[in-house]
């Protein structure tokens, strides 16, 4: 199954969610995480620098990476991504026969590239920060029409009025664009960086590492 975790937005959480769902993923599949995005931040919590690449010379299994956790493999961040021009499409079929999980971090933009992630996804799953203006770039996504499982979840969810009032307008949605699992706000989230860990490897039996169990599970 090919997730991509994708939103036009940035600094919403797509990092965040592809680390720890790739851990979450991991106790029980064979997982690949495809950092798509140059900034790499996803490759530095696996201490993998982003490269500049030349994949048609190489077929995309050479340029998978093993990592020290034996059920999750990556391919590290690339810095000239105009290379998968055209070729998404075969790339994530080869991909699909050798991973139970593929897990896409995808970059900010709205571009000819990212647009075939999208298409050629299972499902994309869009963080959407708890305010109205992060609902409103998801209607944006959704207007393109490039896949019909484009599902938003709420990530950063503090309990507090205004936070309430968008869960009820998610709530408000057609049941098939969005994920009805939240990953609450959580400061353990913004440590992980300094120790290069995911939460749900550091902290397993903390709420927002049931969060991401949860949130796994309806996606699947
Ligand atoms: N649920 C959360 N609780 C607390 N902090 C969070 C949460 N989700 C994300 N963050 C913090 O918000 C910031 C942005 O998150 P992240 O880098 O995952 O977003 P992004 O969408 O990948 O950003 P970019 O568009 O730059 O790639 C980070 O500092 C991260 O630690």
């Amino acid at each position: 199954m090919i997730i991509a975790i994708y939103n036009i937005k940035g600094g919403v959480g797509k990092t965040t969610t592809s680390i720890n769902l790739t851990f979450t993923a991991a106790k029980n599949n064979k997982v690949l995480l495809w950092d798509l995005d140059i900034q790499g931040a996803s490759s530095y919590f696996f201490n993998k620098n982003p490269k500049k690449r030349k994949i048609f010379k190489k077929s995309i299994e050479k340029i998978i990476k093993n990592t020290k956790y034996p059920n999750i493999d990556i391919i590290p961040a690339d810095t000239s991504l105009e290379r998968y021009k055209n070729s998404i499409k075969t790339i994530l079929q080869d991909l699909k026969s050798l991973y139970d999980i593929i897990i896409i971090d995808a970059p900010a933009v709205l571009s000819p590239l990212t647009k075939d992630i999208v298409k050629y996804s299972d499902i994309v799953i869009v963080p959407v920060l708890p305010n109205i203006l992060s609902l409103r770039t998801y209607n944006q996504l959704l207007k393109e029409n490039l896949n019909k499982n484009i599902k938003l979840f709420v990530n950063g969810y503090e309990n507090k009025p205004t936070h309430k009032e968008i869960i009820k307008c998610v709530l408000k949605l057609p049941k098939s664009q969005y994920l009805k699992t939240y990953i609450p706000k959580d400061e353990k989230i913004e440590a992980m960086p300094f120790e290069r860990m995911s939460v749900v490897e550091k902290y397993p039996k903390s709420p927002v590492s049931r969060a991401y169990e949860k949130l796994l599970k309806e996606i699947i």
